[in-house]
């Protein structure tokens, strides 16, 4: 397969981390574009990756084999329908927006063509993403391993079989390093109320959050039975366990997801009309 010619719109930080991911796989500069409407973005998005930025949209669409919409939900709308004349007949387009369906932008874009929708996650920047795709059905076989390379390039990806389930992978992968973020600051801040210092025990989560999710990835048993190993009957670790279910940890989180889910549908809807 020859290596496609890629277009970026929009040159933020979703777009950097795809394109240094794609540059450290090998892929060419000269096969990479993107187009920005703020200079700073197109200036450091260069510097950075040597790649050709343009100011105008449409003329970086030239000869595109993969078009990568990069840009905020809110402007998708506008953005789709000013690219829709100049959209190379056979282009793959990708969109990482959160909360815009298919079918508008099928619609905004002004007919079927080929288009994958993914729900990618910030700890691309550090190629340690994971990113769920979801194909319509013009999407051909080759067009699929492109957008597996692409977001392949910046972490694991997984394919979904229904669109409705990018609202699923919205609130588990898309939003969940916020969830992680989350604990960190809570443990943190309860270890300096049990006396530490603050860096101290910045210091130790950070490291017990990678120790932890590296043990979890690498190990050939589950993280029930990682947990259970860490308990110690009648120990410290089962009667932190005991007051995280007393306050009803799992069915909290099972709402914050369910809340970040119902969020992104809704999304879809209101952004979609
Ligand atoms: N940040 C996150 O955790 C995640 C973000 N996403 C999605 O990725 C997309 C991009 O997000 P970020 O890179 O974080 O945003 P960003 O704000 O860093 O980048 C967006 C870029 O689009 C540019 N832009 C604005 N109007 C434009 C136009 N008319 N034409 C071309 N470019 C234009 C902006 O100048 C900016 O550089 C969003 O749709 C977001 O929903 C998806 C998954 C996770
Ligand atoms: O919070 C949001 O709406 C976006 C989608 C996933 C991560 N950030």
């Amino acid at each position: 397969m020859s290596t496609p010619r890629i277009t970026f719109i929009g040159a933020g930080n979703m777009a950097a981390s795809l394109i240094g991911g794609l540059r450290a796989q090998g892929i060419a500069a000269e096969r990479i574009r993107a187009s920005d409407p703020s200079p700073q973005q197109r200036e450091a998005i260069a510097a950075q990756h040597g790649i050709e930025t343009l100011e105008d949209n449409a003329q970086a669409l030239a000869d595109a084999d993969i078009v990568v919409l990069a840009i905020k939900p809110q402007v998708m709308q506008a953005v789709c329908r000013d690219l829709a004349p100049h959209l190379p007949e056979q282009a793959l387009v990708v969109s990482i927006a959160a909360g815009i369906a298919c079918d508008s932008l099928q619609r905004w874009l002004g007919r079927e063509l080929p288009l994958v929708r993914c729900m990618p996650n910030t700890p691309a920047l550090l190629g340690l993403g994971a990113s769920g795709l979801y194909a319509n059905a013009q999407v051909s076989a080759a067009q699929r391993q492109q957008a597996e390379r692409l977001l392949g390039a910046v972490g694991i990806s997984v394919w979904l079989e229904e669109e409705r389930l990018i609202d699923a992978v919205t609130a588990v992968s898309g939003s969940g390093p916020a969830y992680f973020f989350l604990l960190i600051e809570a443990m943190s801040s309860a270890g300096q109320q049990l006396g530490l210092p603050r860096e101290t025990a910045i210091e130790l989560v950070l490291q017990t959050a990678l120790g932890a999710a590296r043990m979890a990835r690498e190990s050939d048993v589950d993280a029930s039975e990682l947990r259970r190993r860490v308990t110690s009957p009648n120990g410290t670790t089962e009667a932190a366990i005991k007051a995280f279910q007393a306050g009803g940890f799992e069915a909290l989180v099972g709402q914050a997801l369910n809340a970040a889910a119902h969020r992104s549908t809704e999304l879809a809807e209101q952004l979609g009309k």
